[in-house]
């Protein structure tokens, strides 16, 4: 039974839609948590500080948000020395993080999840530079496309968004130059997108390789090298399996504990749906950094 716990929310998420959320999931979690501390963002970044500077005095921390407030829990548990358990309230719109952990999207469940005390599970976490991300790192279409979600085709699109997006983007076909360092070894190339995955969802979708594990000390790595259409159709048709093989000469994937990679300017990078911007960029996986609270697969 967990005993200390605080629960961030997004103070931004509309009061009325917030107050019918918290009625359904405080119940259980203070009936099961005799130390729930309720804490409402005021602005960006108050859920990476929250975590960061009380994150050691609590047992249990819950982010009740999207992927946005998860991103920033992550930010700011991941640098500390004592580290909560983490567990994740879906109420985002894409919700991977959730996904990749199996927690239920019906926020009731989640929260029922939490209060008896799901399985937890040491996931890793990536450093990337002075960040981290749990889900993902992209640049290229990636990160064009989620730059051009505005709020309200997400609502409609819903989890198509990130694609929706994407493909209108590809019209352009940018593609950069990189070079990028794994495990010793030098590779220069072109993409229009690369990937690292840590879980496996990207804008509600499900990347059909099974490699690609939270619990593993790897990232997967996708070089997309055309903006040619086979690898989305596939992965949007939702496939079980995609024939990479078939796709060998449009994409390169392997698996690497740590990589450099350095575009040839500035560009915009997509960190588990957050953006910046950057040119030369390490990762490295942090083989269970965090124990989190995972719902059961199937
Ligand atoms: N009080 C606030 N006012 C304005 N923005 C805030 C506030 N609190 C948090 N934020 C910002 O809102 C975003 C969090 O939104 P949320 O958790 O719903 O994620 P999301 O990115 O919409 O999720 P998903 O990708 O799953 O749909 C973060 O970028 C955070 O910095």
């Amino acid at each position: 039974m967990y005993k200390t716990a605080m629960l961030i929310y997004n103070g931004n998420a509309g009061q009325k839609q917030m107050d019918k959320i918290l009625a359904q999931i405080i119940g259980p979690l203070s009936l099961a948590i005799p130390n729930l501390t309720l804490l409402q963002t005021q602005k960006p970044g108050d859920a990476e500080h929250f975590c960061r500077q009380h994150g050691e005095e609590v047992e249990l921390v819950i982010a009740l948000g999207g992927d946005g407030t998860v991103h920033e829990c992550i930010n700011g548990l991941s640098p500390l020395d004592k580290r909560p358990i983490f567990s994740v309230i879906p109420s985002g719109t894409c919700n991977d993080f959730a996904r990749a952990l199996d927690i239920p999207l019906n926020i009731k469940q989640a929260a029922m999840l939490i209060s008896e005390e799901g399985i937890e599970e040491e996931v890793d976490i990536v450093q990337t530079n002075d960040q981290y991300f749990g889900n993902f790192w992209g640049t290229g279409l990636i990160a064009e496309a989620s730059l051009n979600i505005d709020e309200q085709s997400k609502g409609v699109f819903g989890r198509l968004s990130y694609y929706v997006s994407a493909i209108k983007s590809m019209t352009a076909q940018d593609r950069f130059s990189f070079e990028m360092e794994v495990d010793g070894e030098t590779l220069k190339d072109e993409a229009v997108m690369v990937l690292a995955l840590n879980g496996r969802f990207i804008g509600a979708t499900e990347f059909p390789l099974s490699s690609i594990q939270l619990n593993d000390g790897k990232i997967d790595v996708m070089v997309i090298k055309e903006a040619g259409f086979p690898l989305f159709k596939e992965i949007l048709s939702a496939k079980a399996t995609v024939d990479w093989e078939k796709d060998k000469s449009t994409i390169d994937h392997f698996q690497a504990s740590s990589l450099k990679i350095s575009t040839s300017s500035k560009r915009y990078i997509d960190l588990d749906g957050e953006h910046y911007e950057g040119k030369d960029h390490s990762m490295t996986v942090l083989p269970g950094h965090l124990n989190v609270v995972k719902g059961n697969r199937g």
